[in-house]
């Protein structure tokens, strides 16, 4: 699995957990300081450090030297204005079946309200129409605490 935003590795440890025993996380992050913490997070929940990889460096400049169709799942959680690149980076590092998940598609509840014209909300709506119009896609939004889109890559 690839993990874009690893942050305070809360949802890291969430994906790992749901792995299979030998299932690695590559997880990147452009802050160092919240990698290091992550690590920390994961060495306390008992994870093995031979299950994930962490990459530290902006996803745009990471993403593309990750394998094609080498990965089950890709989850998104860094920055929104770049959604649209991670789901163009996910069609091509998806395997067949694979699945991507973008976090807070919501935007707090902004992305669902047409009076809200910031740069985030506008960039989410388009990433969910993309998402909802791909044929590449079998799409799934979940109405958790702020969203989570998920979508089946087809074969
Ligand atoms: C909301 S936090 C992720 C939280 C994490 N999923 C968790 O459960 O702990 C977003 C993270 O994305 C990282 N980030 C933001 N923009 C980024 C980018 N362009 N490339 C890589 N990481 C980025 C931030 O440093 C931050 O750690």
């Amino acid at each position: 699995m690839v993990e874009i935003g690893t942050g305070a590795g809360v949802s890291g440890i969430h994906l790992l957990r749901g792995m299979r025993p030998d299932g690695v996380l590559t997880t990147v992050d452009s802050e160092p300081d919240r990698q290091q913490l992550a690590r920390q997070a994961y060495r306390e929940a008992g994870i093995a450090a031979n299950r994930s990889r962490f990459i530290c460096g902006r996803a745009l400049d990471v993403l593309p030297r990750l394998t094609d169709g080498g990965y089950d799942l890709v989850f998104c959680d860094a920055d929104r204005l770049e959604c649209l690149d991670y789901l163009d980076e996910s069609l091509r590092l998806l395997r067949p079946g694979g699945v991507l998940c973008f976090e807070g598609a919501f935007a707090q509840g902004r992305a669902l309200d047409a009076a809200h014209q910031d740069a985030e909300s506008l960039h989410l709506r388009e990433l969910m129409r993309a998402v909802r119009d791909s044929p590449r896609l079998a799409p799934v939004l979940l109405p958790t605490d702020d969203g989570l889109l998920c979508a089946v890559r087809r074969a």
